[in-house]
Order: structure tokens, then sequence, then C-alpha cells
């Protein structure tokens, strides 16, 4: 298959959706699963280095509701176009003529990668059986995701918001892998406004009588009320407050709404046609459970210590991930690099709209790994 492009340049060679079965996976609370499924995307090709091992692969995360799917249109099976349209393709900031990018689906997600509605060994889904899985536990399968890829280092490792956790702690547990990184609109550590407006959303859908304690896969019905109420409510943290003001201020539409009443009705329902309530509910747990300190004696220490290079950014609107915490972040690691400031209006889903600015970014965190070492050509 190969990916279109929006703006109808020139197409980016694409692996489309494939799926590798990892086998069984320890997590790290505890539990395991007999057998994960990872669904990923690859574009461009592979090239060798001096050593003879994949010298140009770049890892790009993705956040809360994206998948695998970074560049290219919708399809069939496909409901969200690329999620960095405008940050990898031919001729953009990851240039995929030069760089062999990988993508895949996040452990707990619904976007092809084992999660609550992928079918237990016993033909049910999971649901509410599905254990809980930390933003570690995704990184390693993301690392399994490589091995079996021939990816033993990544030149770059990208992510924002969620994906953005995963790059610390691709950072912190696997930095021999890693040559560079980019850590977007995120923090350390979950705050006590993230926790709070994130168990919110989760008690918007646990509430929601179609849940059924997490067990609704198998009944024809789910919890869609609460889980448009959880996208409502995220969606407004994700965008400025200004914004939202200036776009829809107190106007009414002719149904008698809010205009900004029907934009939030609308992502909502956008979201609960594409996306699975038990697999919002797992990865909201991962992300209340982000904390690159644990077990690493803090966070102070756990960031001192690291060894790869390590670009910081925020969105000066960003009222999720303000830019205090990234500040926290890039104040703690070795190193006087600071935090870059993207500009937008749109709050946190700046890392997905200023596609200009993050691809600066992308661009500097290339170089950073250039300058540890050199990119085959
Ligand atoms: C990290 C990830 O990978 S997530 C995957 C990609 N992300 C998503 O899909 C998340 C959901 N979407 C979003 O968060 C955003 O739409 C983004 C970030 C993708 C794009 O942001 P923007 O281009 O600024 O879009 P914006 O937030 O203004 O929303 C536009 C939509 O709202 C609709 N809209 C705008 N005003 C109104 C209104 N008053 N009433 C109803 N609908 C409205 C538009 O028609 C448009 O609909 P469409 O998306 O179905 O075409
Ligand atoms: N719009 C993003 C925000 C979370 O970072 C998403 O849906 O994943």
């Amino acid at each position: 298959m190969t990916a279109g492009r929006r703006d109808g340049g020139p197409a980016a060679p694409s692996s489309g959706r494939r799926f590798l079965e990892l086998g069984p996976v320890d997590l790290e609370l505890g539990g395991r699963l007999p057998g994960v499924r990872v669904a990923y995307e690859t574009y461009g090709s592979p090239r060798p280095d001096a050593g003879g091992e994949i010298g140009n692969a770049v890892l790009v995360l993705h956040a809360l509701t994206g998948d695998a799917h970074v560049l290219g249109d919708t399809g069939p099976d496909q409901p969200t176009p690329g999620w960095w349209d405008g940050v990898v393709g031919p001729g953009r900031a990851l240039d995929t003529d030069e760089w062999f990018v990988v993508a895949s689906n996040v452990l707990g997600g619904c976007r092809g990668t084992t999660g609550p509605a992928s079918p237990a060994p016993d033909g049910r889904a999971w649901g509410s059986r599905f254990p809980p899985v930390t933003i570690r536990d995704q990184v390693a399968v993301e690392a399994a995701l490589a091995d079996r890829l021939g990816v033993r280092r990544y030149r770059a490792v990208l992510g924002g918001s969620m994906g953005g956790m995963r790059a610390l702690e691709w950072v912190l547990g696997r930095p021999e892998r890693v040559g560079a990184a980019l850590v977007l609109a995120v923090g350390a550590a979950a705050t006590g406004d993230q926790l709070g407006t994130q168990s919110t959303q989760l008690a918007a859908i646990t509430g929601d009588p179609g849940w059924r304690g997490g067990d609704y896969h198998d009944t024809g019905t789910a919890p869609e009320h609460g889980l448009g109420l959880a996208r409502r409510i995220a969606h407004l943290t994700y965008r400025g407050e200004r914004e939202l003001d200036v776009r829809f201020g107190n106007a009414v539409q002719a149904d008698g709404r809010h205009t900004v009443t029907s934009y939030l009705e609308h992502h909502a329902a956008k979201l609960v046609g594409r996306f699975d309530a038990g697999s919002y509910v797992t990865l909201t747990e991962a992300m209340n459970g982000h904390d690159v300190g644990r077990g690493r004696g803090g966070v102070a220490a756990a960031l001192g210590g690291v060894t790869v290079p390590t670009v910081v950014a925020g969105i000066d609107t960003d009222r999720l991930y303000p830019l205090r915490l990234q500040h926290e972040i890039a104040d703690l690691l070795p190193g006087p690099d600071g935090v870059h400031v993207v500009t937008s209006d749109h709050g946190h889903d700046g890392f997905l709209v200023e596609a200009g600015q993050v691809g600066d970014l992308v661009r500097l965190t290339l170089q950073r790994a250039a300058e540890r070492s050199p990119a085959p050509s």
C-alpha cells in the first residue's frame, strides 16, 4: 500500500498497517498478558550504517487517541488521516526519503494492538479482565517491536503528550537504543490537575450504565454517553482558553445550543465513532500513573542522570501540560538546552496542529542525534 498525501504531493512509501505477534508480556504492576499483538506502520526504507545495522530508523509515538497512522489518508480500516501529516513525509521535516519511520499503536489501545476490546484466550473480549498497563509496559512492547524489525537503535524517538511520556521512558529506560529524543507537551509525572480532570473523565465512563463494569464488548452496546462526556471534558483541556472564546464566545446556534457546546458534541461524537471506551480507561489510567521517578529515586534523580540528548518543548497556551512542567524537566536534565516554546492559539493540541514549528523541533532533534554520530548516507 502507498500512503496518499492530502496536498497532492508525492506519496510516501508506506507499509500499510501490519501486525506482529509478540508472545507473552510481563507487566510492571504484575500480571502477564499471554499474547500481545502489535499493530504498526513504517514509512520510508531502512538503510544500513557503517556497522551494518539499520542506521536511519526514527520512532514516532502517538498520544491518547492516535495510532500508527502518522501519514496518509483515511481508508476503509482507518478512520483518521495521518496525525502528523504536516511533519512526516517526503520533503517534510521528518523526510521519509531519508528516514525509516516506525510507528505503532500502544499496548492497551484499540487500533490493532492488544487492548481491552481484543479477544482473550477464551475468545471473549478482555473487558474488565484486561490488566492495568503502564507507560513503561507500552515502551517495553515498542522495544520488542524494534527487536523484531531489526532496529537495534533509533536515531531519534519523538512524541507529544502521551507520546512524550513514552519518549521520556525510552530515554530513561533504554538510553543505549536512542540517539536523541523530542519530548513535547508533557511533564515528568502526572499532576494534581491532570489527575483531577482525567479521573473525572473516567468517572463519566464508568458511571454510564452501558459500561457494565468494563464487560460491555460482547453485549452489542457500549458506554457511548460516558465516553462522549469524557471527550468533551478532555477536549476543553486540549484547546486554548482564549481560542474558545475568540472562536465561539457566547454565540448560540439556530438549534439553541451554544456553538461551543455544538463543537464539543461534534468532537465527542467523532471519538465515540472511532474509539473503545475500555481503551480510553486503560490508557488514561496509564497516564495517571506516569512518573519517571518511580523506582528511580524520584524525578530529579532520574532526569539528572539522562545521557541522551533530549529536546524539551511545550506550547505557550497549553493549560493541560503548561510550560512550567517542561521547565521542570529541562532544569533537571544535564545540559543547558532549556525549553523550546511553540507559539499557538490552540493549546495542548498545538503539538498536532503547529506542523511548521513542530517540524523545526524534529529537525533540531535529528541534528542533536547527528552531532553524536553521523547518519548513514
Ligand atoms: C495524537 C493523536 O494522534 S490523536 C489523533 C488525531 N487527533 C484527533 O483526531 C483528535 C481529535 N481532533 C482534534 O483534536 C483536532 O481536530 C485536531 C487536533 C486533529 C485538529 O484540530 P483543528 O484542525 O484545529 O480542528 P478543530 O478542533 O477546530 O475542529 C474542527 C472540527 O470541528 C468542527 N466544528 C467547528 N465548529 C463547530 C461547531 N460550532 N459545531 C460543530 N462542529 C464544529 C469542524 O466542522 C471540524 O469538523 P471535522 O473535524 O469533522 O472536519
Ligand atoms: N487530541 C489528542 C490530545 C491528547 O494528547 C488526542 O486525542 O490524542
